[in-house]
């Protein structure tokens, strides 16, 4: 007899049960407009010519070896992707008092992250934006925090409730942790204005709040490496303690490298020495050391000018795709004269748009118009090329008319 068989159905994803949907529609005019990766003009996966060369150049490298990382990874990654994040001329760097550990991507630094902080915080409610990136909570929750929420998004305006947000972080206990999307919120697109940002920082200081960013998108929402981090380094530079966790997979293609990192930036060298060795107590139970092949694809970038710089040049790239993709669709909307108003569509940064529709029309837009996004109406404008951008329209005008 069987143990398994009483294992249940797992519930759905809200992100992948949309990509198989999609995938299992035998339209040849399906688009899937669902996932968070990256897609060229003719719809197709990225791989930066930049990380070509990198892999050349490490393939090429005979004294490498297959050793293992030390437990929080390859050292020169760590050293430059946190400098990536909080700049060359970082105080908290200059005094010693961060912690770093190369992770599996921006999930497992969450998860490393979110580990530690169950463990050593005195506080365990962590709250996150409403809404979120539907893999927070889950990733929170199995850590053993307390999921809350602070309002973030405001459907009236398709943009920032930011009354709400504050009524509610000021209402957090002392201790607890806050989760702020560094740039590109997903899913909705919406970002705090530098001025917002302030005051949320202020908040949080003076409520004694933990910030735990969640940077994915750096260089991604604006193309600026430095603008994107601007939210990041505010609160770094009032020499608060904060935890960010890094990705390289929309940024730099490595999606399925799973390279990221985790940096935490404590308030003495004393500190940073205690915290560095109790996160090395969560990492080597839950996978021991983490993978080096991406790691060593992003230090080769990062620690060579000319190549550093090319990455920024294919970075702004994708970046002003994406910003071409939301001027075109919103003028494909409003060419059309289609009810409402559509001019979130290019307020929004970053990857993802909440286009508004609600989850019945997303779903017959899916039914009729073979046009896949997930239930809450977010699109992935990286998936739309200029070829597409009609076909969407159209759709969008037929399901709102
Ligand atoms: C805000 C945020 N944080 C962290 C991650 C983790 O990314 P990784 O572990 O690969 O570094 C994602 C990816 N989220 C998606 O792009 C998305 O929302 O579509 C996608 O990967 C997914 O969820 O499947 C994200 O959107």
């Amino acid at each position: 007899n069987s143990i398994l068989s009483s294992v249940l159905p797992a519930p759905e994803d809200p992100v992948l049960s949309v990509i198989f949907a999609c995938r299992d529609d035998p339209s040849p005019v399906k688009l899937n407009l669902s996932a968070g990766t990256y897609r060229t003009e003719e719809g197709k996966p990225l791989v930066l010519d930049v990380v070509r060369r990198a892999e050349q150049q490490l393939a090429n490298d005979l004294s490498r070896d297959k050793e293992y990382l030390p437990l929080n990874g390859l050292p020169e990654f760590n050293k430059l992707s946190t400098k990536l994040i909080l700049g060359d001329d970082s105080p908290a760097l200059k005094e010693n008092r961060v912690v770093t550990t190369q992770c599996l991507s921006g999930t497992g630094s969450l998860r490393v992250g979110a580990e530690f902080l169950a463990t050593h915080n005195k506080e365990s409610v962590i709250f996150v934006p409403n809404p979120t990136w539907g893999n927070h909570p889950r990733i929170f929750t199995l850590a053993g925090l307390s999921v809350q929420y602070f309002r973030y998004y405001d459907p009236k305006s398709r943009g920032l409730d930011f009354k709400g947000m504050l009524e509610d972080l000021g209402a957090a206990p002392p201790g607890a942790i806050v989760v702020l999307q560094a740039c590109a919120h997903n899913p909705t697109g919406v970002d705090p204005t530098f001025e917002q940002w302030e005051k949320i920082r202020r908040l949080v200081r003076s409520k004694s709040l933990l910030p735990f960013f969640d940077s994915a998108y750096q260089g991604f929402a604006s193309g600026s490496l430095d603008a994107d981090a601007q939210a990041v380094r505010m609160f770094v530079a009032d020499g608060g303690e904060c935890l960010i966790a890094q990705s390289y997979a929309k940024n730099m293609g490595l999606y399925g490298e799973r390279i990221g990192s985790l940096t935490i930036v404590c308030t003495s060298e004393d500190v940073a020495k205690k915290v560095e060795n109790q996160v090395l107590l969560v990492v080597r139970p839950m996978y021991l050391t983490p993978p080096i092949h991406g790691a060593s694809i992003v230090a080769t970038i990062l620690k060579n000018s000319d190549m550093y710089n090319d990455w920024t040049i294919e970075l702004k790239g994708m970046a002003d795709r994406i910003i071409s993709m939301r001027q075109q669709l919103y003028a494909a909307l409003e060419a059309r004269g289609t009810p409402g108003d559509w001019s979130h569509i290019i307020k929004h940064i970053g990857m993802f748009t909440f286009t508004g529709l609600s989850e019945e029309q997303v779903r017959l837009m899916a039914k009729e118009y073979h046009i896949y996004m997930t239930y809450d109406g977010r699109i992935s404008m990286a998936s739309l090329s200029s070829k597409t951008v009609p076909q969407l329209a159209d759709a969008i005008h037929a399901v709102v008319t």
